[in-house]
């Protein structure tokens, strides 16, 4: 950079320093002022002033300035106006606004704007930030297109501890998905990589902010394939200000019994397989009966009489109107009453709701009831039907053959609800029977993360969540391991009750160098051969570094200390089994290390399963045995691919800046 330039530059990024510091001071005071709020003089009762009370501390805690990230990252010169665009809404004492929240339909153009279209800019000033403090800064004036240095820069940053957002630098293709309808249900394929949590996050933030009232209301529920997963996304919308969202697994979200074995995979094919709603549906409804008497009811001097085959009729008619089974029960209690009052009125007595009410709570209506729709706890029905297998083959028949139904039934029936041992597949059972029981309310949105492994009951389970809101559901049919995966978009969207979503690709790869991902793409034949190879915006000579070995150990603890000296994040990936015995040795070895289920915050080292890798990344990966981690993986998927190369897919993209695998055996064919 010639002389001038560079004084030119040092001058510019003075003044942005200062804008930066006159936004943090308007921000604090922002602060003081809700603080300085009293929320006695306000509320009236002390109810309201306890809610208020709690509304402002949350106010207040949202406005805390957070020295170490960027409060703005973006400039947009109009030709009239200049605009700071940043992480929230910042302004003066006057009311005037000092920095635009990045969500704020005026900071589109920041993420939009291109040499095509530059949307009304003269300007956009890109941010640099190293440790909170304004470092650099970038101008585009759109006479031609611009290769950003920040965002390399950005997804170059070594990792320390858990996914940071993106914020700053979301991209255009990302910035469509982010900001799409809030009632559309979009679904997103996209290769490892690409962003697809990052945005799926992003977006709730987005809706919380451009709908926040109705988002609030119905609620917004994130669905993380792991716990490990849900730990290393946690302090994502907390940075973007949004501390409210529920981050949930499947097997978090469905409590209503513990999850205590794994199924074999057939048991858990077949417990995946639509065909397990009807099964249910026939199971739940088989316990209506038809009286073998008639109802008396003693009232005063009169007995009134309804014959069985009427109530039996009633009882038909709700089923087929498709009530739930618990509401219909409701219901039929209604109906026996209305029977009951039509007779008295008939004779001449006068009757209203309360005589309704009251014939309704009697002992022999209530009697009836239980028997001709009795209650019913979905836990029950569900152990009842892996249990007994009488009562099994009467609710699958035609629909499950004999060694379906043998793979379903447990190996000893459960002797209780408590002490049963079920599975995360019996778990969605329950849910479904439960559902059909009751309705189970909806929320307003669902991001969901690893959409490409639920099985088709799993998926009719969030998709009962998001009933009348809408769901972003996100993906990678190549990464897709578990043996009940449904297999495809469509038939998945299908299960899910959102058949119309719109469905999208993202294949620009912002996480893996392109010589780590064209080298794991040769997967992708065998895996997904429906599926383009993604890009990469990143160039990467040397990350890949393939070391056939004879000492696994040696070079294992080589690699680690190797991976050590250098910055950042590093993730050794093996084979499930194989991890206590790594563990032990790294112990001995010496180089600082945590096993993953310790969380990220212990160790630049993370010892991994290959099982628990999805969805995670680190600045390097050291990959041990790949061949071992192929074998580990049971039986060909429910579309014929092998899981176990696609687990190895998922393993071999998980590196920013470094991939090396260690081999004793062959790799796989498909890789050499
Ligand atoms: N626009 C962006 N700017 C900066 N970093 C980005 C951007 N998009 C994605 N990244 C980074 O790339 C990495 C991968 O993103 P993310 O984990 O969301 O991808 P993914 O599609 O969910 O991947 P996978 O399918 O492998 O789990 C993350 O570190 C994320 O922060």
């Amino acid at each position: 950079m010639p002389a001038q330039d560079v004084e030119d530059t040092d001058a510019e990024i003075a003044a942005e320093r200062a804008y930066l510091r006159r936004s943090r001071t308007a921000l604090d005071r922002m602060r003081q002022n809700v603080l300085s709020l009293d929320a006695s003089a306000a509320g009236g009762d002390p109810v309201s002033e306890q809610v208020l009370r709690f509304e402002l501390g949350k106010r207040a805690e949202a406005l805390r300035d957070d020295p170490t990230t960027a409060l703005f990252f973006g400039r947009l010169d109009h030709h009239e106006e200049r605009l700071y665009v940043g992480r929230r809404h910042v302004h003066d004492d006057d009311g005037e606004p000092l920095v635009i929240d990045w969500r704020a339909p005026m900071s589109r153009p920041f993420y939009r704007a291109s040499t095509a279209d530059p949307m009304g800019l003269a300007l956009r000033r890109r941010f640099g930030y190293s440790s909170g403090e304004l470092t650099a800064l970038e101008d585009e004036d759109f006479t031609a297109p611009a290769e950003s240095r920040i965002l390399i820069d950005e997804i170059e940053r070594p990792r320390v501890g858990p996914m940071r957002d993106i914020v700053a630098t979301i991209q255009p293709e990302q910035d469509d998905i982010v900001r799409a309808d809030a009632d559309h249900t979009l679904c997103v394929q996209g290769a490892p990589g690409t962003g697809k949590t990052a945005v799926g996050l992003h977006r709730v933030a987005y809706l919380l902010y451009a709908h926040r009232e109705r988002m609030r209301r119905g609620g917004v529920l994130v669905i993380g394939p792991s716990a490990s997963f849900l730990d290393y996304i946690r302090g994502v919308l907390p940075a973007l200000g949004e501390i409210d969202v529920r981050q949930r697994t499947l097997e978090g979200l469905l409590e209503a019994v513990p999850v205590r074995v794994r199924d074999e995979p057939a048991a858990a094919r077949t417990k995946g397989d639509a065909r397990m709603a009807e099964v249910l549906r026939r199971a739940i409804w088989s316990h209506l009966r038809e009286p073998g008497e008639a109802l008396v009811l003693p009232r005063g001097t009169r007995r009134w009489r309804v014959p069985a085959y009427e109530i039996a009729e009633m009882a038909e008619e709700l089923r087929e109107r498709g009530v739930r089974y618990g509401a219909g029960r409701d219901l039929l209690s209604h109906r026996i009453a209305h029977a009951i009052l039509v007779r008295i009125e008939s004779a001449g007595e006068a009757c209203d709701d309360r005589t309704h009410e009251a014939v309704r709570r009697t002992r022999p209506v209530k009697a009836m009831v239980d028997l001709a729709w009795p209650a019913l706890d979905p836990v029950r029905v569900v152990m009842r039907l892996l249990s007994d297998a009488g009562f099994l083959a009467e609710a699958a028949d035609g629909l499950l053959d004999a060694a379906e139904q043998a793979a379903l039934l447990w190996a000893k029936p459960a002797k209780g609800p408590k002490s049963a041992r079920w599975s995360r597949a019996d778990a969605v059972l329950v849910d479904e029977a439960a559902d059909l029981i009751n309705r189970t309310p909806s929320l307003g949105h669902v991001v969901l993360d690893e959409a490409q492994d639920l099985s088709a009951m799993e998926c009719r389970a969030i998709g009962r969540r998001c009933e009348t809101g809408s769901a972003t559901v996100l993906g990678d049919i190549a990464q897709g391991t578990t043996p009940w995966a449904v297999g495809d978009w469509a038939t998945l969207l299908r299960h899910l009750g959102k058949p119309d979503a719109e469905r999208t690709v993202l294949d620009r790869g912002y996480r893996v160098p392109r010589q780590i991902i064209d080298f794991a793409s040769r997967l992708l034949p065998s895996i997904a051969p429906d599926l383009k190879p993604p890009t990469s915006v990143r160039s990467a000579p040397g990350s890949l570094d393939m070391r056939p070995v004879t000492d696994l150990d040696a070079e294992v603890a080589r690699a680690c200390r190797e991976a050590l000296a250098r910055e950042g994040s590093v993730g050794l990936i093996a084979a499930d089994a194989t991890v206590p015995a790594l563990l032990a040795l790294l112990s001995e070895e010496g180089p600082e290390h945590v096993p993953l289920a310790e969380g990220f915050a212990g160790s630049r080292l993370v010892v991994t399963p290959a099982t628990q890798a999805k969805g995670l990344e680190f600045d390097q990966v050291i990959v041990v045995e790949p061949a071992a981690i192929v074998d580990a993986e049971a039986g060909p998927a429910a579309d014929g691919r092998s899981p176990g190369l696609r687990r190895l897919y998922v393993v071999l993209t998980r590196a920013v800046s470094q991939l090396t695998v260690l081999h004793a055996r062959d790799l796989p064919a498909t890789l050499r």
